[in-house]
């Protein structure tokens, strides 16, 4: 039987709070995202407490510096031993070989592409002009000959990259179950189900699962749908 692609996002400011989630879930879900606000909150003790859960650990750190620093971040995460961790393609094709080079041999190494809470507008603000569609098109083209194993981008996106990219790694947030269901700051949403259907190998869910009046509910509820 496939794992469980859905990776449980805690962002959650507190420890105990985030690993008691992580275990009442724990048997409706693939494994645990911990981002910034967790890392910068709770770095590597945080880490290893939730290794006690049991389920494979996704960084997402979203490095995104010169290729030198880039590199001596991921090593100095490898005793993590992480599944994924990802960095951004804006960072260059340098900077994603030498985060590729430096990373542990059982982690993943993904890009960003276009964060799913920017469109368009978003975009041509920060001086790029094409859609969100046709950037992350091409900077999943980048990750691609950096060597990557995949890359981050909407479920509007996964469908053209796993077309282009048949053997790639990629991992789809933005994710609300249903229609009425609040996108909050994401602008790029599409359902689990929509994703999966589309090539996702990682569902990243946070908010619909972590806010939800019952989270073990809302769990079972999202996996019913795979
Ligand atoms: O483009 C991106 C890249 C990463 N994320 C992360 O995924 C989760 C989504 O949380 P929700 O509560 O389900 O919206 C969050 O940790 C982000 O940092 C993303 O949303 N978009």
């Amino acid at each position: 039987m496939n794992r469980n692609p859905v990776y449980l996002a805690l962002d959650l400011p507190r420890l105990d709070a985030a690993e008691a989630l992580a275990r009442k879930v724990s048997g409706h879900i693939g494994g645990i995202k911990l981002g910034l606000e967790f890392f910068c909150a709770h770095g590597h003790h945080g880490v290893h407490e939730l290794h006690k859960v049991g389920l494979p650990i996704f960084l997402d750190l979203k490095l995104h510096d010169i290729p030198n620093t880039v590199a001596g971040a991921m090593q100095a995460i490898h005793v993590l031993q992480p599944s994924i961790v990802t960095i951004h393609a804006a960072g260059g094709r340098a900077m994603m070989e030498d985060a590729k080079a430096a990373a542990g041999e059982n982690c993943k190494v993904v890009a960003v592409t276009v964060l799913t809470s920017l469109d368009g507008d978003d975009l041509a603000a920060i001086g790029v002009s094409a859609d969100p569609h046709d950037q992350a098109l091409r900077l999943a083209e980048l990750a691609h000959a950096a060597g990557l194993d995949g890359i981050v981008c909407s479920g509007h996106e996964v469908g053209a990259v796993h077309k282009q990219w048949k053997d790639g790694y990629f991992v789809v947030p933005g994710l609300r179950p249903g229609s009425g269901k609040a996108s909050g700051d994401q602008k790029r949403t599409v359902t689990p189900r929509e994703a999966r259907d589309a090539g996702a190998s990682v569902l990243v869910i946070g908010r619909p699962i972590s806010r939800a009046e019952d989270p073990l509910a809302a769990a079972r509820a999202i996996e019913a749908t795979l």
